[in-house]
């Protein structure tokens, strides 16, 4: 028996990549009965036959996490990418994308990408999102600015990337492996290369214990899984952070007097916003519970 990581799954076959290679496995039947269904970042481990190089799954070992969408087991960290320009940067989007990375307790590395195209706006953006908290590179895959540090930053993990369509995702894993030859360019010749291809997510091997997903995570941004207001308090790290200091416990930073996050946005120690976005996601998450 030996051990390895799915990384890809495809009509009923696993593709395990372990010491010896990249070993095709069926899962058996008792996973089925227990409801459990291997994932691609499952590790596993898996009996191989000696005839024709197959093999089974045999143990699926304990998941550190588990991603919706896509659905991806392990996945330690969330590198999120917005461009500057072309599309110009939404930091609602920005701060839409991060809730839902904090959500599922992602690693979080902040990527402003096409800086090539405005490097001061850049270095603004990039100021805000350090001081609330993030890590923050600014990154070019035209100019290779970041490439190195961007690389650094994957290292260990099982890094899923995000952001809006044409912010440069593809682009970027290229360049941080070539061989991995991603189509990137303009959102509507993708969508027509697309068409008649299936396309099946997979974890893309960068070096040992190293590996990035192929496909966009966080597909949709709906918000409705936060079940309670409060909880959106905790996915802003800076408000999180000022909100110990407030009169009342269950303080949600909105209309409450003695309020420490407001006072910290009229001195500007909290970006307005990101406060303005953060009252805008309390309202949105009031609203879907009224039902
Ligand atoms: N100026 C500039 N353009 C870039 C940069 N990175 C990517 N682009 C361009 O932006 C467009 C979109 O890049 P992609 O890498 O395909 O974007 P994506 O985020 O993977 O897009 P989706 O697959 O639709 O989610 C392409 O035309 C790229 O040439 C950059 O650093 N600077
Ligand atoms: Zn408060």
């Amino acid at each position: 028996m030996i051990e390895g990581i799915i990384i890809k799954g495809i009509g009923g076959f696993y593709y395990i990549r372990t010491q010896d290679g990249i070993i095709q496995c069926r899962a058996r039947g008792i996973f089925r009965e227990e409801n459990l269904i291997p994932l691609v970042g499952d590790r596993v481990r898996i009996r191989i036959s000696q005839e024709d190089n197959t093999g089974y799954i045999e143990e699926i070992f304990e998941r550190k996490s588990q991603l919706l969408r896509p659905p991806v087991a392990n996945v330690t960290q969330a590198i999120i990418v917005m461009s500057v320009k072309k599309p110009n940067i939404s930091t609602w989007l920005l701060d839409r994308f991060l809730l839902m990375a904090e959500y599922e307790k992602l690693e979080i590395i902040i990527c402003i990408n096409k800086a090539d195209l405005a490097p001061d706006k850049t270095e603004d953006i990039k100021t805000i999102y350090k001081n609330a908290g993030y890590k923050v590179i600014s990154t070019s895959s035209k100019a290779n600015m970041g490439i190195e540090e961007l690389s650094t930053a994957l290292k260990n993990n099982i890094s899923v990337f995000a952001g809006p369509s044409g912010a440069g995702k593809s682009s970027l894993l290229n360049k941080v492996n070539p061989e991995f030859k991603l189509v990137t360019g303009e959102v509507s010749n993708k969508t027509k290369r697309g068409k008649h291809t299936t396309r099946h997510i997979e974890l893309l091997n960068l070096e040992e214990n190293t590996y990035v997903l192929d496909s966009p995570g966080f597909s949709s941004l709906n918000i409705d899984f936060i079940e309670e207001e409060i909880e959106v308090r905790d996915y802003f790290r800076e408000i999180h952070k000022y909100g110990e200091h407030c009169k009342f416990l269950s303080c949600l930073h909105d209309k409450e007097p003695n309020c420490e996050v407001k006072k910290q946005v009229e001195l500007g120690n909290i970006n307005n916003s990101r406060y303005v976005n953060y009252l805008q996601f309390l309202e949105e998450i009031k609203n879907i519970r009224r039902y």
